[in-house]
């Protein structure tokens, strides 16, 4: 059947140490195809056992039906699995970018497995039966976010590796010139938003708190039952006035249409999967205000909601009477002419920037928008000056800090500037990423009250319809964890550290009186490091990075966020060659790959052209931390060589620039990988720490220098057609695989190097 996939190894143990290797989506899952045969045969080769465990969306979703598909079709909960092996100290996982989906992309996946023989419910829009419900409740745990915070039992530690550096140095990537005229700015709303509403306690003791509603008409709502927390935790309430951000955004409309910028918002409509989405459909109905005001009751009938966007209205418009469709498609056309110029996701397809709530996300972006000199491009596919729509202003400033630095002094250069790794507070669920269950867009005005279990109110809120209102948590033992890794990675680097921490938030005061509390607990003699609020942190690391000097960033997890994509973008052209590890609280590893996504735009690409421009490095640079983990935890000496010898071969790798080429025709993500076998091979053959090994491998690696000429031939040759994978969200494993290993040469010498030892 369509898009069986090959079982996975059935007698896993979590108490057996092994390296986990995580199957996912779009372009990381096609490169996977190519990649992890390579990694199995040198693993096997020195006795190490690498499995997978799918978490992509599909096989997510899948595993929510359980219960209602026959047992050939079902397939176990890996996320739930690897969720419970990163609480213990065994976990060795590598994980790459996954689709944290939007409601239309969950919506497509539905459809996909529907037409591939999955007898899936559809997505109840507006659930109203207790099955409905239920069928909702099950799609609403794979929605959005729904991996990252799971396996992320531990905070975040991101930085290039200095060969990553040196080769972007010696081999800089284009950048965008800034010109001093330039028009480019963030807008943000500074008052009545999430920032500036925020209030904050620190809990004293182990409690249960709850989050209840009094209405203005005297009634007692209870929005969240029970909410745990424990001593010395964190805890923040806040809220979005939507009157105030309709206003904010009607502003900006205008604003970009006067000065004849680009009108763009950004959000974080995946990560943010309760809010942003929220947002997002708020800056479509300022947008559109006429459609809305005559035919918001229809759309909302047929379950057509802005929050997922122009082009699920648009595709729903045959659901509605034939004169409300009409009505409507005509106001967008109007609303689209009238308005200012859109940003534009694709300008050949007509995709603006609010057809699609996952399209534009803002940490790359924002970044991206920067790197080409502060514009977007436009319906005529040219790049223009932007209106950057940043809502709240929690981390607008950080943007807008660094535009008006390049509009003073042009584009960074990547020949001589220095870099911002980053150290990020994210473990359970810190901050902004538990806040999904806590999130409520208010049904009636009233107070929103955060109730202790004695009856006292911690914090409260006026609140009217429609504003939104969110809590978040965040537990003292990752912070403390936190503290150490920043001190850590400051005394390895011999850098300079800033705490990212603002103080007009009162979340931030808090932390801050912790960070001041817990750097106590460790030697930082000769060490520098500082507090400063988002704005002054950001000019002090980007005014060091011209001098070519490099600032270790201690923030909370969304500027981990956004600084792991900004400044990797700036320095390397993607942060797809960021090294990105997770050091869990319980003692194992988490290495992701990279700190970007998984690039759906390289998809298109590979089926259009046979050509995967998808660049593998930071799944080179996570396997040999995951390798040189099994080595320093478990004692696995071939481990160690298997990482000593991959981070020499990815340095080859790096100096000999054998990454992706963009263009078809030329050498892309296989042939990428066949470079790296090579150079495996070869320094596995020539260290002397095992020189069982090293004789084992030395007929391979003559081998694949012997065939190079053949196999880049194989693999060139396949390029420039289209390429059917029999599915985008769940493709067919046979033709995905066809694909992706198209070299007969290389494959037979890859099943030859897993039978050598
Ligand atoms: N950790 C995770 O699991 C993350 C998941 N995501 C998810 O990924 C999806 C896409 O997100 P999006 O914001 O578009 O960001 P992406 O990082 O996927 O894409 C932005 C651009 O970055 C470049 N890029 C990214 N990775 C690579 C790579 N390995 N090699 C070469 N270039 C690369 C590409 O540029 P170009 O097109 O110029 O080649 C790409 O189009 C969403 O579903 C999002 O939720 C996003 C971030 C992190
Ligand atoms: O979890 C997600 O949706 C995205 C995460 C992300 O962008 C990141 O970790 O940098
Ligand atoms: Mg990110």
């Amino acid at each position: 059947m369509e898009g069986d996939k090959p079982q996975e190894d059935a007698e896993w143990s979590l108490t057996m140490a092994k390296i986990i290797y995580t199957r996912t989506d779009e372009a990381p899952l096609l490169a996977t195809y190519s990649l992890k045969p390579i990694i199995e045969a040198f693993a096997t080769s020195a006795g190490v056992e690498v499995e997978t465990r799918d978490i992509s969306l599909a096989a997510r979703v899948l595993a929510q039906f359980n219960d209602r598909l026959p047992e050939e079709q079902q397939v176990g909960d890996a996320l739930a699995e690897l969720g419970d092996l990163a609480k213990t100290p065994d976990a060795n996982i590598i994980k790459l970018p996954n689709i944290s989906a939007s409601v239309p992309q969950l919506k497509a996946t539905i459809s996909e497995l529907q037409s591939q023989g999955y007898d899936l419910p559809a997505y109840p829009e507006e659930p109203s039966t207790d099955e409905e419900k239920d069928v909702r409740a099950r799609y609403d745990k794979v929605k959005g976010s729904a991996v990252n915070p799971v396996l992320r039992e531990g905070n975040s530690d991101r930085r290039a590796p200095q060969a990553v550096k040196n080769f972007a140095k010696a081999h800089p990537h284009s950048m965008g010139e800034w010109s001093k005229d330039s028009k480019t700015r963030v807008a943000t709303m500074g008052s009545d938003d999430f920032r500036d509403n925020e209030k904050s306690v620190i809990i004293e003791a182990d409690d249960t708190l709850s989050i209840r509603l009094r209405t203005a008409a005297g009634e007692t709502k209870v929005l969240k039952e029970s909410l745990p927390v424990l001593a010395g935790e964190i805890v923040d309430s806040t809220k979005m006035n939507a009157a105030a951000l309709d206003e904010f955004v009607k502003d900006q409309i205008a604003a970009a249409k006067a000065d004849g910028v680009l009108f763009s918002v950004h959000l974080k409509a995946t990560m943010m999967k309760v809010s942003d989405p929220i947002l997002f459909g708020k800056v479509i109905e300022a947008f559109f205000p006429d459609v809305f005001a005559e035919y918001g009751d229809v759309l909302a009938e047929a379950g057509l909601t802005s929050d997922n966007g122009l082009a699920a209205i648009l595709a729903g418009l045959d659901t509605l009477p034939a004169e409300a469709a009409a009505g409507v498609k005509a106001g967008i056309e109007k609303g689209l002419a009238d308005g200012p110029d859109l940003a534009m996701v694709n300008s050949h397809k007509g995709i603006t920037n609010l057809h699609v709530p996952s399209d534009v996300i803002v940490d790359a972006s924002m970044p991206a928008m920067i790197r080409v000199g502060g514009k977007m491009w436009n319906k005529d596919d040219q790049t223009q000056d932007t209106l950057a729509v940043i809502p709240d202003s929690s981390y607008a400033g950080v943007y807008q800090t660094v535009i008006e630095d390049c509009q003073a002094k042009g584009a960074f250069d990547p020949r001589t500037m220095g870099t911002v790794p980053n150290v990020g507070l994210m473990a359970q669920k810190a901050e902004e990423y538990g806040s999904h269950d806590k999130t409520f867009e208010i049904p009636e005005a009233g107070t929103v009250e955060v109730v202790n279990s004695t009856g006292d109110v911690l914090m409260s809120h006026e609140v009217a319809a429609g504003d939104i209102w969110r809590a978040c948590q965040t537990k003292d033992i990752p912070v403390r964890d936190w503290v150490k890794l920043a001190v850590t990675r400051a005394r390895l680097s011999e850098t300079p550290a800033v705490f990212w921490l603002d103080e007009t938030r009162a979340h931030d005061r808090n932390i801050t009186s912790k960070v001041e509390e817990y750097l106590k607990d460790h030697d930082t003699e000769g060490l520098d490091i500082r507090i400063m609020n988002p704005v002054e942190a950001t000019q002090f690391s980007i005014d060091r990075i011209r001098e070519g000097k490099d600032t270790i960033s201690v923030t909370g997890n969304v500027l981990r966020d956004y600084n792991t994509d900004l400044f990797p973008i700036l320095e390397l052209g993607t942060s797809a060659k960021m090294l990105s590890v997770v050091p869990l609280i319980a003692g194992g590893g988490l290495f992701e790959t990279g700190a970007g996504g998984s690039a759906p735009k390289h998809v298109q690409q590979l089926v259009e052209e046979n050509h995967l421009r998808w660049d593998s490095l930071g799944e080179f640079l996570a396997l040999a931390e995951s390798f040189r983990h099994e080595f320093n935890v478990h004692g696995n000496e071939r481990a160690g060589v298997l990482a000593d010898t991959l981070d020499a071969a990815t340095g080859k790798f790096l100096e000999e620039n054998k990454s992706p080429s963009r263009k078809v025709g030329e050498i892309d993500n296989r042939g990428s990988h066949f470079y790296l076998t090579l150079y495996w091979a070869q320094q596995l053959a020539e260290q002397t720490a095992d020189e069982a090994l090293a004789e084992a491998i030395a007929p391979v690696a003559k081998a694949l220098a012997e065939k190079e000429d053949a196999i880049v031939a194989e693999l060139l040759e396949v390029q420039g057609g289209p390429v059917d994978l029999g599915g985008y969200y769940y493709p067919n494993d046979a033709k995905t695989e066809a694909a992706m290993r198209p070299s007969a040469t290389l494959n037979e010498i890859i099943s030859s190097l897993s039978k050598t030892v």
